[in-house]
């Protein structure tokens, strides 16, 4: 049955390509000594023995796939460590290969504990902390979330009170919405965590501040006196993680326990005030500016599979009595993909951008000048909420695109799509996220009325409102990008417009903000879109590249702000900015847009540079031998193991038995 070899559609595929894909390879991971380090790096992983061996996760059952991702996921700690990896972005190369669509049970521990301690801790706590945390005596999670809130965190009901006379805070979890409730490791893996809990001392509440608590013992792993805690249980995705629960009964912990980098209580209980509001927020903001490249790389390898797939699979025959068509061939395909290929890429600039300014925001936070905070916030929260809702969405267009062989664990893409759409809800729910976004936009457009000077990501708010666009039949880059200003300017306008006429008619400004939400988020949105639809036309044109290869990227940038427009068509043309003629033009540009890419489309896939090992698709493996790799997955499922199951014996015979006898001419008697 072996066929061998590349199969010959996605062979030509690759012939066909009018650039050269290592190209774009090398501008996705910054060049080409990066590729070669990230590959180097992936194939280490993959050819270690330990994560070789692994079973498959989609043939375990929950307590086995957590058990082998805690395995997979130690051992690549550890070889992280002897192999002296300390980059981020390599760590992530390396454990994406170590353990493939396995999310960590230690994963918090590296992606918020570690980094809250080094950023909102002393230099004390730093010293005591950080060794342990490095050689894992320490394991820890970040347990914010309680039964009762999860977005309200100003509402947390946790209480961390402190005694003077033992120089003690006691944490106590007073009602059943206090529990911690969701924190992912807290259940069975970790032995501490950050706790977030009201502060009170002196009979007076400070609001949420963090603590470290230690909750199981660090050589027998039992919880703690007064702690009680475990696993929620199964979830939509992430079975291989413990998200837990816990249940404080006045818990001491030392005083030097509170996190007092920012904040401070002094010995007698005197609380002094921090330099800034809200600084101790900064972690959520961490994983928030990861998140839009995290996702963009979910959508990427959802596109691959999507994509590869689709050159090989042939079905219906276009004029009767000839070759059935490749499914990519079908404009319908095309316009289920290539706009998902084009958000990939657009969210992987959009994370770039992020992750950049959050380094140089936090930079100047670190050296005390906190100005640019509300924009890091502003900025973080909305492409998170905007690339998750948009790639979570686009994941499911890509699954479905695969037919009957996408709803398959085989295609892998159900289990990107699961491990994904949280991402919608974690570190700030998505709608939560847009409506920060709105308050900080409506705050600069108070200040524009003002005439003060904007910050430069929303200076195009100060141009006033062309009423035309300048759209003409050949879609000109320019033009798009305006008509995304125009869109964005004009509903940051009405919302703020309605606002403040209800206010002038006597509502309060918050009875004014919440009758106005939905405006208010139809203006985020449209922030957030034209700020993603300018930032990947910037990026295609700083992009150093030969021409073809920019001339490829550039179509994949264009359909990505040509299908928002049609998308939202409505936003567009409300005030007529657009014309019907205009909106031809745009609907013929899409049209030709997916002709253009057509044939590239194999390439632009596979300068992801996804290796099989990684990707664990039949589908979209780089050979395209689709058949023999679905034909060997069904082989390989446990139920094939015995040709006739116990539950035969168990169930059906005596089923089979009874309705024999009852069917009997005398039984019916
Ligand atoms: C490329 C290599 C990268 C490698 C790096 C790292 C690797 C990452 C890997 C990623 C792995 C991913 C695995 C995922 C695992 C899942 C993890 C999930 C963890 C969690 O979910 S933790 C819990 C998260 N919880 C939340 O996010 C809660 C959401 N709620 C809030 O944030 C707040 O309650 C809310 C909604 C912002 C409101 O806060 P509140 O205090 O009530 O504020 P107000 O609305 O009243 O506004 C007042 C004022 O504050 C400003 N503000 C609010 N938040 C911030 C902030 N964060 N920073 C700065 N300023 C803030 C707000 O704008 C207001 O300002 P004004 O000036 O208008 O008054
Ligand atoms: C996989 C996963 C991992 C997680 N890991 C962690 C972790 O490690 N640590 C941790 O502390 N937490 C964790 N969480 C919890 C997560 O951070 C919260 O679930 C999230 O912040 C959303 O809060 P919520 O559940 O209270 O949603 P809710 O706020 O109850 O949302 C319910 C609905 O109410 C709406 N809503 C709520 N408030 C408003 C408002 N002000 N205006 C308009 N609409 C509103 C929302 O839009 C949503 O539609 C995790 C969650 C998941 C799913």
């Amino acid at each position: 049955m072996a066929t061998g070899g590349v199969n010959a559609d996605l062979a030509k595929e690759r012939e066909r390509a009018t650039f050269d894909s290592e190209q774009l390879t090398n501008f996705l991971y910054r060049g080409p000594e990066k590729v070669r380090r990230k590959r180097y790096l992936q194939n280490l992983a993959i050819q270690d023995p330990v994560f070789k061996k692994a079973p498959l996760w989609a043939f375990l059952n929950r307590e086995q796939q957590y058990a082998t991702a805690l395995k997979k996921h130690l051992h690549a700690y550890r070889r992280i460590q002897e192999l002296g990896i300390t980059e981020p972005v390599e760590k992530f190369y390396y454990r994406e290969a170590a353990a493939p669509h396995e999310n960590s049970p230690i994963g918090l521990h590296e992606s918020m504990f570690i980094p809250t301690i080094e950023k909102q801790a002393t230099e004390e706590q730093k010293r005591k902390w950080l060794p342990l945390c490095h050689s894992l005596k320490m394991i820890g999670t970040y347990a914010q979330t309680e039964l009762g809130h999860g977005t309200f965190i100003r509402g947390l009901e946790t209480t961390a009170t402190y005694d003077p006379v033992a120089k003690e805070f006691i944490l106590s979890t007073p009602k059943l919405t206090a529990m911690k409730y969701w924190p992912g490791n807290l259940g069975k893996t970790t032995n501490h965590c950050l706790v977030m809990a009201q502060l009170i001392t002196k009979g007076k509440n400070h609001g949420i501040h963090m603590f470290m608590l230690q909750t199981r013992d660090m050589e027998t792993h039992q919880p703690l006196p007064g702690i009680e805690l475990g696993d929620i249980g199964p979830k939509f995705g992430f079975f291989d993680n413990d998200n837990g629960y816990m249940i404080l009964k006045d818990v001491r912990i030392p005083r030097e326990n509170m996190f007092m980098r920012y904040y401070k209580v002094l010995e007698d209980g005197t609380y002094v005030t921090p330099p800034g509001d809200r600084l101790n927020y900064l972690s959520m903001v961490l994983l928030r500016s990861a998140i839009t490249s995290m996702i963009g790389q979910h959508l990427s390898q959802a596109c691959i599979i999507a994509i590869r797939y689709s050159a090989v699979r042939r079905q219906t025959e276009i004029s009767p009595g000839g070759e059935e068509a490749q499914v990519l061939d079908y404009q319908t395909q095309q316009y289920k993909l290539f706009p998902a290929l084009a958000t990939s890429y657009a969210m992987l600039m959009a994370g770039r951008f992020m992750y950049d300014f959050y380094l140089k925001t936090t930079a100047q936070i670190e050296k005390g000048d906190l100005g640019t905070m509300p924009q890091l916030h502003a900025l973080s929260a909305g492409l998170k909420a905007f690339s998750t809702w948009e790639c979570t969405a686009a994941i499911e267009v890509c699954r479905m695109s695969c037919g009957g062989h996408g709803y398959s664990h085989a295609s892998g893409i159900p289990k990107i799509y699961v491990d994904a759409t949280p991402g919608c809800t974690y570190e700030g729910e998505n709608t939560v996220m847009m409506l920060q976004v709105a308050r900080f936009l409506m705050k600069m457009y108070t200040n524009l009325q003002k005439g003060q000077e904007l910050p430069s990501f929303v200076q195009y708010m100060t141009k006033s409102l062309d009423t035309k666009s300048c759209m003409k039949e050949e879609v000109a880059p320019k033009c798009l990008v305006m008509a995304y200003e125009h869109r964005a300017s004009r509903l940051i306008k009405a919302a703020a417009d309605a606002i403040q006429a209800m206010v002038m008619s006597g509502s309060s400004p918050q009875e004014a903000w919440n009758k106005n939400t939905v405006p208010l988020t139809w203006a985020a949105l449209a922030f957030c879109h034209m700020f993603v639809v300018k930032n990947f036309f910037e990026m295609v044109e700083d992009a150093k590249m030969d021409g073809q290869t920019k001339a490829a990227f550039m179509a994949l940038c264009k359909l990505y702000a040509v299908n928002g427009v049609i998308t939202h068509l409505g936003e567009f043309i409300q005030d007529g900015y657009l014309n019907n003629q205009q909106v031809q033009y745009i609907q013929k540009s899409l049209l030709d847009l997916l002709a253009e890419i057509r044939p590239n489309a194999v390439a632009l896939v596979d300068a992801f540079d996804y290796p099989d090992a990684i990707l664990q698709s039949c589908l979209g493996r780089y050979d395209g031998q689709v058949y023999q790799a679905l034909y060997d997955f069904a082989k390989s499922s446990p139920l094939n193991e015995k040709e006739v199951l116990d539950s035969f014996f168990d169930y059906v015979k005596p089923v089979q038995q009874e309705l024999e006898a009852m069917n009997q001419p005398m039984a019916r008697l």
